[in-house]
C-alpha cells in the first residue's frame, strides 16, 4: 500500500510519532503505523503522558494495583506507568531497530522537567531511566538548557542514546552538536565503541512562529510603519531558522572532526523537527512537514498532523530549497527588530515550564486517583472559606506549584523562608520513613516496659506534648504502664502525679532534646531521689530512660546515673516537630502501642505530601496555604475545635503553630479549649478548624459549625476514620506549618522570644539560691483572697479588671497565664471567664498553664502579633515541694517563672495584670470569675 507518509522515507526523512498511549500501543495502533506508514520511532514528553494518563480511566487498573500493592507515592506510580508504555513501544519498534542495524527504531522518554537546571540530577535520572527501562532502542530526552548541554556530553560518553529536546536557537544547537561530538571523542579516546550510539537534536519549530507572529500581529495592529514587511514574515521565521540549522548539520558532517569519528562507525546526530503541528489556523495544517523535508532528518508528527499529511501533504526535498531566502527572512526579522535570540531563549524557559506544568497536572491527577482509592485510609480535609480567602488560597497554591515549592521544601531550600538555616531543620520530613525508627529495638523496650505499672514523662513542649496526644488518643494497651505527663514546676501538679504512682514500680522518661531544659532537670532530680529512697541507693537508674539529642548534658547524666536506656534524637528535628521521632515513639512503645502500624498509617499521609505531589493535591500544602493566607487576611486566631476523643491534640497544635509562626510581630495565635459560641461572638479574625474522629458524637463544635459557616466564617473540617490516623495529622500539620511559615515570611524552626523569659527566670532562681529572697513586688490592691499587681492602681478589683479589658481592641486577644495546677476544674474555671470576655468584647481568648505554655504559645504571646492583653494568675505554693540539693523549692521556681514571664511581656509592650490568689486556688478562681463578670457588665 502506498502512503504519502511512508514516501517521506524515500526522500531520506524518517517519520516518528509524537504520541503515546496505553490502548493505542496494546491494540496495535503503533504496529499499524510502522507497517503502513513506515513510522520508525516514537517520542514522548510530559505533556503526552499527561494527556494519556491524566485523563480518563485507561490506566486505573494499573494505578489500583500499584497503590494497593505497596501504598506508593505518585511519582513512583507515574514512573511505573510510563516505563511500561515506553518498554512496550520500544519492543514494538525493536524489529525496525534490528532491521536497520540500530540506525532507527527508537523511542524517547524525557527526564523530569524539574531537573532541567541541574546537570548532575539530569545525568543521574537519565542513567536511572536507562538502566530501568533497559532497551537498546531507548533514547533519553535531555532539555537543551544551560545545565542540559554538559549532561549530553557526559551521557554520550557513557554510551547512552540522547535526544536533546527544547532546541530553538541555532547557537544552542551548535553547542549540543559539539557536546555530542565531544562525548563520542571521549569514548573513542577510552577505546570504547562509538558505533551503537544514536542521538537526535530536537528542534522545536511551530512555537517560534507562534511567538514571532504574535509580536508581528501586535505591531501591525498598533499601526507599525513596517506593517507590510512584518506581515510578510508571518509563518516564515521558524522554517528559515530550521533550514539554517540543517545547513550547519551538513557542514558538520563533512568536517574532518566528524569524518574521523564516522570512520570508527559513529552515527551522526540527526536533526529532528518537533512541534510540527500548525498552531495558527490561518496557516496550512501541514506547513511544518511540507517545508522541512530533508535527508537524514526526522519529523516527529502528532497523529492529527500525520493524518493531514497522509491526505494532502507535498513530497519534495524542501529543506535545502532557497537557503538564501531563509537567510533573507532572518536578516529581515533582525532589521525589523524581531528579537529572535530573546524569543528563543524565552521559549526554552517556557518549554521547561510547560512540561513542568504538564507533569504537575499529571501527578496531581494521579494523586487524586490515589486519594480516592485510599478513601478513609487517608484523613479527609474539607474547607469552606469566604470567597476572597478561597481565591487567595487558590492563587497561592497555583503560584506554589509554578515556583516548585513542594520540591523545594523537601530539598531544604531555605529561600522559601528567610534564607537562613531552615534547611538544617527538616529532619522531620523523614521521620515517618521506615528506617528512621528501630522498630525491633522499640519492641524489645516495650517488653521491658511491661514490668512497670506507671510511666511518668518529664519534659516540656515538644518533648512531651506529642506523647501526651498519643496517650490521650490511642491509650495504653492492656498490661502496659499508664503514662503521666509532667510538664510543670507546679508543686500541686507534681504532688498529684507523685500520689498517683508507686515510685518503685514506675518508669521515668526524662525527655529533652537540648538536655538542658530546667524543668525536666529539676523533676529528674526530684523523682530520682524519690525512687532511690524507695528502691535503695544506686538502684534508681534502672527505672529511668533518657530521650535526648546526642552529646547533651542529659545524656551524660543518664550515663553517670546508670539509666536503663538512652534514646538518641535527631538533631535536625526541632522539638515541636519531633513527635514521629523517638520523642513520641519511645513513650508510645512503652504504652504498648504498635508503633510499626502507627507509622505505616502515617506514611500514607507522608506520601500524599511528597515532593512530587503538586500543592493543590497535597493535603499538607492545602492546609498550610489556608493557614498562611488566613493570617495574611487578618484571620490569625486559629481556633481548634476537636471532637471529644481528639481533645489532647489541641495543646500539641498550639505549640507547633505558635512557636513556629508567632514571631516578628506576625503569625498564628492558636486558640484551644475555648468553648464554641454563636456566630455573634466572633469577629473576622478567626479560622476555625474542626478535627473529628469517626464515632465521636458530633457534639457542640460539630453542631455549631454550620452556623459559623453560614455566617461567612472560614471553617476547615478534618476527619479521621480511626485513632491510629493521628500520626497523619502530626505530619500534615507539620508540613502545613512549614508552608504557612513560608507564606507569612518567617523562619518556622526557631523560637527567638522564648529565651528571654528563660533568662529572666534563671536570674531570679540563681539570686534566690544565693540570697533566699524572691521579691514579688507590692500589690496595688488586696481584695479578699486576691492581690492585684499592675502598673497603676484603678480602684477596686472590678475596676482594675475593667481597665485591663478595655485595652482589648478588635483583632486583639485576651490571655490567661495561669501559674497553677493544671486540672479539669481549673481549666473549666478559665473557660468560663474566657467565654465572658469573648462574648462581651468579641475577641479571641487563650489560656495556658505556667510554666507549660512558656515552652509553647509563650513564643507567640511575646513575639507574635500584637494586641494580646494578659491576665497572669499566681498562687501561694502551699504545700510546696523541695528540690533535692537546692535552696529553691518548686514553688519558688514557678513564681520566678511567672515573674520573669511578666517582665518580658512588659518589656515587649504587652498589656499585663497579675492576680495572686492567697489560700485555696479554687476559691480564688471563683472570686476572680465574679470580678471578671462585674468588670465586663
Ligand atoms: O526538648 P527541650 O530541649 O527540653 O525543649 C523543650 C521545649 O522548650 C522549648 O525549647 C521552648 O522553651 C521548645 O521549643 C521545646 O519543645
Amino acid at each position: 500500500m502506498t502512503s504519502r507518509v511512508r514516501d517521506l522515507g524515500t526522500l531520506g526523512q524518517a517519520v516518528w510519532l509524537d504520541f503515546l498511549e496505553r490502548s493505542f500501543l496494546t491494540e496495535g495502533g503503533l504496529a499499524r503505523l510502522i507497517a503502513q506508514d513506515g513510522v520508525t520511532g516514537v517520542t514522548s514528553n510530559p505533556s503526552i503522558f499527561e494527556k494519556a494518563i491524566g485523563h480518563g480511566d485507561a490506566y486505573d487498573p494499573d494505578i489500583i494495583q500499584l497503590v494497593e500493592g505497596g501504598a506508593r507515592g505518585v511519582g513512583d506510580v507515574y514512573e511505573e506507568l510510563a516505563v511500561t508504555d515506553i518498554r512496550t513501544a520500544a519492543d514494538t519498534l525493536r524489529p525496525v531497530y534490528d532491521q536497520l542495524g540500530g540506525a532507527d527504531g527508537y523511542v524517547s522518554i524525557e527526564v523530569s522537567p524539574y531537573l532541567a537546571d541541574s546537570t548532575a540530577d539530569t545525568i543521574a535520572e537519565a542513567r536511572r531511566l536507562w538502566t530501568e527501562i533497559d532497551r537498546p532502542n531507548l533514547m533519553i530526552k535531555v532539555p537543551g538548557t544551560k545545565a542540559g548541554v554538559p549532561a549530553v556530553r557526559r551521557l554520550t560518553a557513557a554510551g547512552l542514546n540522547v535526544n536533546i529536546t527544547l532546541l530553538f536557537a541555532l547557537d544552542t544547537y551548535k553547542a549540543v552538536a559539539e557536546a555530542y561530538l565531544a562525548g563520542l571523542e571521549a569514548r573513542a579516546a577510552g577505546g570504547e565503541d562509538v558505533s551503537r550510539i544514536a542521538s537526535v537534536a530536537s528542534f522545536f519549530v511551530s512555537r517560534i512562529d507562534t511567538r514571532i507572529d504574535t509580536v508581528i500581529d501586535a505591531r501591525v495592529k498598533a499601526g507599525d510603519a513596517e506593517a507590510e514587511a512584518l506581515r510578510a514574515l508571518r509563518g516564515k521565521v521558524a522554517i528559515a531558522n530550521a533550514k539554517l540549522a540543517y545547513q550547519y548539520y551538513l557542514e558538520l558532517i563533512t568536517s574532518d572532526r566528524w569524518q574521523s569519528l564516522a570512520a570508527r562507525g559513529a552515527r551522526p546526530q540527526r536533526l529532528l523537527w518537533a512541534s510540527t503541528s500548525t498552531k495558527d489556523a490561518s496557516l496550512p495544517d501541514v506547513l511544518y512537514i511540507d517545508a522541512l523535508v530533508g535527508r537524514d532528518t526526522i519529523n516527529t508528527i502528532p497523529p492529527k498532523t500525520m493524518d493531514a499529511f497522509r491526505d494532502h501533504g507535498t513530497l519534495a526535498e524542501t529543506l535545502v530549497e532557497d537557503v538564501d531566502g531563509a537567510c533573507r527572512v532572518l536578516a529581515e526579522a533582525d532589521r525589523l527588530g524581531l528579537d529572535l535570540a530573546g524569543i528563543t531563549a524565552a521559549l526554552v524557559v517556557d518549554g521547561v515550564g510547560q512540561f513542568a506544568a504538564a507533569s504537575d497536572a499529571l501527578l496531581g491527577a494521579i494523586a487524586e486517583k490515589r486519594a480516592a482509592l485510599l478513601g478513609e485510609r487517608i484523613n479527609g480535609l474539607r474547607a469552606s472559606l469566604p470567597g476572597p480567602l478561597q481565591d487567595a488560597v487558590d492563587t497561592r497554591l497555583e503560584a506554589a506549584r509554578a515556583e516548585g515549592w513542594s520540591r523545594r521544601l523537601w530539598h531544604g531550600d531555605a529561600s522559601l523562608w528567610t534564607g537562613g538555616d531552615e534547611g538544617a531543620w527538616l529532619g522531620w520530613l523523614q521521620a515517618g520513613a521506615v528506617d528512621r525508627i528501630d522498630l525491633e529495638d522499640l519492641a524489645a523496650f516495650a517488653a521491658e516496659a511491661r514490668s512497670f505499672k506507671d510511666a511518668v514523662l518529664l519534659g516540656m513542649g515538644g518533648s512531651s506534648l506529642g506523647a501526651e496526644v498519643i496517650a490521650g488518643v490511642l491509650g495504653r494497651a492492656e498490661g502496659y504502664p499508664r503514662l503521666h505527663v509532667l510538664d510543670s514546676s507546679d508543686p500541686g501538679q507534681i504532688a498529684t502525679v507523685t500520689a498517683a504512682i508507686d515510685p518503685g514500680r514506675t518508669l521515668f522518661f526524662v525527655s529533652s532534646k537540648s538536655g538542658s531544659t530546667m524543668e525536666p532537670d529539676l523533676l529528674r532530680s526530684y523523682f530520682f531521689d524519690l525512687v532511690e529512697r524507695a528502691a535503695g541507693t544506686g538502684r534508681a537508674g534502672r527505672q529511668f530512660v533518657a530521650i535526648t539529642d546526642p552529646g547533651s548534658a542529659l545524656e551524660r547524666t543518664a550515663r553517670t546515673d546508670g539509666f536503663a536506656r538512652v534514646f538518641a534524637g535527631d538533631p535536625s528535628i526541632g522539638g515541636r516537630y519531633s513527635v514521629l521521632s523517638v520523642f513520641g515513639m519511645v513513650p508510645a512503645a512503652a504504652m504498648g502501642i504498635d508503633v510499626g502500624s502507627l507509622l505505616a498509617a502515617t506514611r500514607l499521609m507522608v506520601q500524599s505530601c511528597a515532593p512530587d505531589v503538586p500543592p493543590k493535591a497535597n493535603p499538607g500544602f492545602r492546609l498550610g496555604a489556608i493557614i498562611g493566607e488566613a493570617v495574611k487576611a487578618g484571620r490569625n486566631k486559629l481556633t481548634i475545635l476537636p471532637s471529644a476523643s481528639l481533645k489532647p491534640i489541641g495543646a500539641w497544635l498550639e505549640q507547633l503553630l505558635a512557636e513556629s509562626t508567632g514571631k516578628q510581630g506576625r503569625g498564628v495565635v492558636p486558640v484551644d479549649l475555648e468553648p464554641v459560641g454563636d456566630p455573634a461572638a466572633y469577629d473576622d479574625d478567626r479560622l476555625f478548624v474542626h478535627l473529628h474522629l469517626a464515632g465521636d458524637q458530633v457534639g457542640e463544635p460539630g453542631a455549631r459549625l454550620a452556623a459559623l459557616e453560614k455566617a461567612g466564617q472560614p471553617v476547615v473540617r478534618i476527619t479521621l476514620a480511626g485513632r491510629d490516623r493521628i500520626g497523619q495529622e502530626f505530619f500534615r500539620w507539620e508540613l502545613a506549618t512549614a508552608v504557612a511559615g513560608a507564606i507569612i515570611g518567617i523562619d518556622p524552626f526557631d523560637q527567638p522570644d522564648v529565651e528571654a523569659a528563660k533568662l529572666k527566670t534563671r536570674t531570679l532562681v540563681d539570686a534566690y539560691e544565693r540570697t533566699g529572697l524572691l521579691e514579688p513586688g507590692a500589690p496595688v490592691l488586696r481584695e479578699g483572697a486576691l492581690s492585684f499587681f499592675a502598673e497603676r492602681s484603678a480602684g477596686d478589683g472590678a475596676a482594675l479588671l475593667r481597665t485591663h479589658f478595655e485595652a482589648l481592641r478588635p483583632g486583639g486577644y485576651a490571655g490567661f497565664l495561669a501559674y497553677i495546677e493544671r486540672s479539669d476544674v481549673h481549666e473549666a474555671a478559665l473557660a468560663r471567664m474566657r467565654v465572658l470576655i469573648r462574648d462581651a468584647r468579641r475577641v479571641a481568648t487563650v489560656a495556658g498553664f505556667g510554666p507549660r505554655f512558656l515552652h509553647s504559645t509563650g513564643q507567640a504571646y511575646k513575639g507574635g502579633p500584637p494586641g494580646g492583653v494578659f491576665l497572669e494568675i499566681t498562687r501561694d505554693a502551699d504545700p510546696d515541694l523541695a528540690i533535692p540539693g537546692r535552696r529553691a523549692s518548686f514553688g519558688t521556681v514557678q513564681m520566678s517563672q511567672a515573674l520573669g514571664d511578666l517582665e518580658v511581656l512588659a518589656e515587649r509592650g504587652r498589656r499585663w495584670l497579675r492576680v495572686h490568689i492567697d489560700g485555696d486556688t479554687q476559691a480564688g478562681l471563683v472570686a476572680l470569675e465574679r470580678l471578671v463578670a462585674a468588670a465586663l457588665a
